[in-house]
């Protein structure tokens, strides 16, 4: 049963309503004993603390709840509850007109007789009206919590008292209003500030509610205090640098978060910052661009937790180590992938919400070796072939801005290309379990060349057993599940412990493919509606291996028809296989002078002859709060599902793309 920390009366755009601070644990973890909770239960209106009791304020429970006096019902937006931790700032101010005072005595003193609580309502109005001033009482359940909140009100007070009156102390309180802004989520995939004027009947009250409000906040443990951003001023052809400026910087300061600034002036230089450079005295590094950005940060953290803890990153072997500070994103750059992946949407106002209330997503990222050693840390995708081959060419042509990139897929598509390559493969131990029928496999694996299973490909990835199964029994059907906020697959231990007792299961591919490409995230953005790999989970310790058999040109169209429009059902592509992994060993075959393919990494060209990717389950965290789907999307389990899973992105994409521009 939820329990009321503080309760009173206040008028808002016209209307009264009661506000109450609660908490609404479902484990009632108050620990106190059944006399003490009698006064803090929800139908108890008599009890009308002064001061919040702060040692029972449980952040993710505690809420305000606001409900309505009127008789009529008004449809003024007002929300029912704001979470505790949803509240960016309290403020007490002076209003235009101090109507309020008389209207308030008068409302109370009419109550509503089909109201069952307007008699309690009166109670505790008249309790309040009639201890004008009295801020100093302290009413306690425990005699030891009693101690310790005198303690905590006692410097708090003091310190909130000098934010809202700096002049005077005391003497001059005139202010009876408490602006309050929040973090609307009524949309759970776009946030929004919002704000509410609670006009108080006197000073004395509205100044007990600023006080107690903020030390609520001040509890609010998840929250970030001292930020250091990195502003890369070119992303998103040149428009970073004003998005911080005016959507996101006010929002930091509004919410009293101190935020170091270093525009970047060259590439690299935020990497090399983050390396070398002391950072303990934050909270979180922020990137403000694209995905280059957030690879920066991303390798400046790993490989300066690496150096810390002596370990030999060269090693494919190697197990990371996640870094203690997180990352946040502020999206200003051309693609967003990660940003599209981890929070659904590429708005710098939500990702900025997300990292002040101190959101939290731990990721998988996987190491990039080569044969002489580490390259590169993967967030996103890497490709061989045409992916690849596509970033290659636009590197020559950078003076055509973005452009280039369709110009060189364009280019590509008319070569059609296919690399002779051998494929290592450890599959993940929880997708084994979901096996198809070999009987439906055979249509769609007519046109494969022969897999094998074989006894020697322990070069890189070592430890695993082989088996004597026919391949086609083990292609398997991925959990068709979308990765989102709380994922349970992300949750399961099952897969980190595998890492170290169970052995994966390998399968050696050979064949001529027209790509190969391993996805950490869906990698959608503005130009592939549901992103290559819609399925893929972010912090399972997997990720998804897209091949692309050679095949006549229109079935490579239809792969990328299908990559921009619909990729839930791309593996039901005669040319296309797809499996969830958590190694791969790629090795192309070059023979009789051909040329090899291109390797790309998170957009970014590598080398090698060749190259094991290996997941790291969780390795990073991030402040952002995974997709939240609502409960027809969480059902939606088949890929044949016709329901538009992300509508409202798909609709919403060209809207913020405009706004960011402007
Ligand atoms: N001042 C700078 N001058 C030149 N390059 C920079 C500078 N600061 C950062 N960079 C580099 O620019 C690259 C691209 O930046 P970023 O990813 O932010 O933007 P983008 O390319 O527009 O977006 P996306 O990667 O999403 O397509 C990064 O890899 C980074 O290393």
């Amino acid at each position: 049963m939820p329990s009321i920390l503080y309760s009173t009366i206040c008028y808002i755009k016209d209307d009264f309503y009661r506000l109450r601070i609660y908490v609404d644990d479902p484990n009632d973890c108050f620990g106190r004993d059944s006399k003490e909770d009698d006064q803090f239960k929800n139908d108890s209106f008599e009890f009308t603390p002064t001061n919040i009791p702060i040692d029972y304020v449980k952040p993710s429970f505690t809420r305000l709840n606001f409900q309505l006096l009127n008789e009529k019902n008004t449809n003024n937006n007002i929300p029912e509850t704001i979470t505790l931790n949803h509240l960016l700032n309290v403020q007490q101010t002076t209003p235009l007109s101090r109507k309020s005072n008389k209207n308030l005595t008068q409302s109370v003193q009419t109550p509503s007789p089909e109201r069952s609580t307007d008699r309690n309502t009166n109670s505790i109005c008249t309790s309040i009206l009639s201890q004008p001033g009295d801020t100093t009482q302290t009413t306690l359940t425990s005699n030891n919590s009693e101690v310790l909140f005198k303690h905590k009100q006692f410097s708090f007070r003091s310190f909130f008292s000098s934010l809202s009156n700096p002049n005077s102390g005391f003497t001059s309180l005139l202010k009876t209003l408490v602006k309050i802004k929040y973090v609307d989520v009524s949309n759970s995939i776009q946030w929004k500030v919002k704000s509410l004027e609670l006009e108080l009947d006197t000073e004395d009250v509205a100044y007990e509610l600023y006080l107690n409000l903020n030390l609520c906040l001040s509890i609010l443990k998840q929250r970030p205090h001292r930020l250091l951003a990195f502003v890369n001023p070119l992303s998103g052809k040149g428009r970073a640098q004003s998005i911080y400026l005016k959507k996101v910087l006010p929002i930091f300061q509004e919410a009293n978060i101190i935020v170091d600034t270093i525009y970047t002036e060259r590439a690299n230089h935020a990497q090399e910052y983050v390396i070398n450079e002391i950072i303990d005295d934050y909270d979180g590094l922020i990137c403000v661009g694209g995905d280059g950005m957030f690879a920066e940060l991303c390798h400046g953290l790993l490989l300066r937790t690496a150096r810390d803890e002596q370990i030999n990153i060269d090693n494919p072997r190697v197990d990371i180590i996640r870094p203690n500070l997180r990352i946040g994103i502020i999206p200003a750059g051309s693609t967003d992938a990660v940003v599209f992946g981890t929070t659904g949407l590429n708005d710098p106002i939500t990702s900025a919400l997300q990292i002040i209330v101190g959101e939290s997503l731990l990721i998988d990222i996987t190491t990039v070796h080569n044969e002489n050693g580490f390259v590169r840390f993967m967030a996103t995708m890497l490709a061989y072939g045409f992916f690849g081959d596509i970033i290659h060419q636009s590197d020559n042509w950078r003076c055509l801005g973005p452009l280039r990139y369709d110009l060189a897929g364009f280019c590509q598509f008319l070569r059609h290309t296919s690399y002779h390559s051998e494929l290592t493969i450890a599959l993940s131990t929880n997708d084994q379990l979901e096996i198809c029928d070999p009987q439906e496999m055979k249509s769609t694996k007519i046109e494969n060349e022969p897999s094998s299973i074989v006894s020697d490909c322990q070069q890189l990835i070592t430890n695993s057993p082989l088996s004597e199964v026919n391949p086609m029994n083990k292609l398997m059907t991925p959990n068709l599940s979308f990765c989102r906020r709380n994922c349970d697959r992300c949750a399961e231990q099952n897969e980190i412990d595998s890492h170290k007792n169970n052995v994966p299961l390998q399968v050696k591919l050979d064949g001529r493919y027209t790509t190969i490409n391993c996805l950490n995230m869906p990698c959608r953005c503005a130009k592939s509606k549901y992103g290559m790999s819609p399925f893929v989970h972010l912090g399972d310790g997997t990720f998804d291996l897209i091949l692309v058999k050679r095949s006549w040109r229109t079935s490579f169209l239809r792969f990328l028809w299908q990559v921009a429009n619909d990729g839930r059902s791309i593996e039901d592509l005669p040319n296309v296989e797809k499996y969830r992994v958590r190694e791969v060993l790629i090795r192309p075959i070059v023979k009789d002078g051909k040329q090899a393919g291109n390797w790309a990494c998170d957009g970014e060209l590598i080398n090698g002859n060749e190259i094991q990717i290996r997941a790291h389950r969780q390795a990073l965290n991030i402040f952002a709060s995974g997709i939240q789907l609502k409960e027809k999307q969480i059902n939606l389990n088949t890929k044949n599902e016709t329901i538009n899973c992300f509508h409202c992105l798909r609709c919403k994409n060209g809207k913020i793309a405009q706004e960011s521009n402007s």
